[in-house]
């Protein structure tokens, strides 16, 4: 299991330029989105690509709504963890405020989609990003806009108090 402290030790690692290409760090190893010790989670690998970031990525049967269809909310799971992502290029941790999904076709079980998001906007503490999937024909499947709020440390620690 992941403690805070640990978590919280590895982000002057995560949180500075990275390499175009090169696989970005999880947020942490049990991560939903894309801890690798998660067997629950979707285990998301994501790379720099110019000012966004990009993925490769297949639902599998855990993550299945309709019968061969990937859930709704497992779709949301990985474009707000990809979004996760685009914090190490900002330069600093903030958390989802908005997060918004068209999903314009299914997304199928087993099938290679292509995922990338962007930073669209920055205002004071907020950022505003939106993100794509498309198939290997490159057909629009969802795309995704969200708010996310910049935030100190303690936001980990404090929860509402
Ligand atoms: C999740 C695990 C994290 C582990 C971290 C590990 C490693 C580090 C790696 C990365 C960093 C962290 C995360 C990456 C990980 C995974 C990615 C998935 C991300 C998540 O899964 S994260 C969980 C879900 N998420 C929450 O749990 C948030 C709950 N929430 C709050 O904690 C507060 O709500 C907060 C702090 C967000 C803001 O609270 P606050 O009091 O500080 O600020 P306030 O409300 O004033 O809003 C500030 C300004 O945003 C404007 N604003 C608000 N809403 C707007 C909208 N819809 N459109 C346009 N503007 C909007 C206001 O109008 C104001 O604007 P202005 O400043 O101009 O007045």
């Amino acid at each position: 299991m992941t403690d805070l402290k640990s978590m919280l030790a590895t982000w002057a690692e995560k949180f500075r330029p990275h390499a175009e290409g090169v696989d970005l760090p999880p947020h942490h190893e049990q991560c939903l989105g894309c801890g690798p010790d998660n067997p629950h989670g979707h285990h998301l690998q994501v790379r720099r690509y110019g000012d966004g970031v990009v993925a490769e990525h297949t639902f599998d049967n855990r993550h299945v709504g309709a019968p061969g269809i990937a859930h709704g909310g497992a779709v949301a799971t990985v474009i707000d963890d990809l979004y996760g992502f685009l914090l190490y290029l900002v330069g600093a941790p903030a958390v989802t405020r908005q997060l918004t999904v068209d999903y314009r076709a299914p997304v199928m079980i087993g099938t290679p989609y292509r995922m990338e998001a962007g930073v669209t906007n920055q205002e004071g503490r907020k950022l505003f990003l939106a993100a794509s999937l498309t198939d290997r024909d490159g057909f629009l499947v969802a795309t995704s806009t969200a708010v996310f709020v910049t935030v100190g440390v303690d936001h980990f620690t404090r929860g509402t108090q």
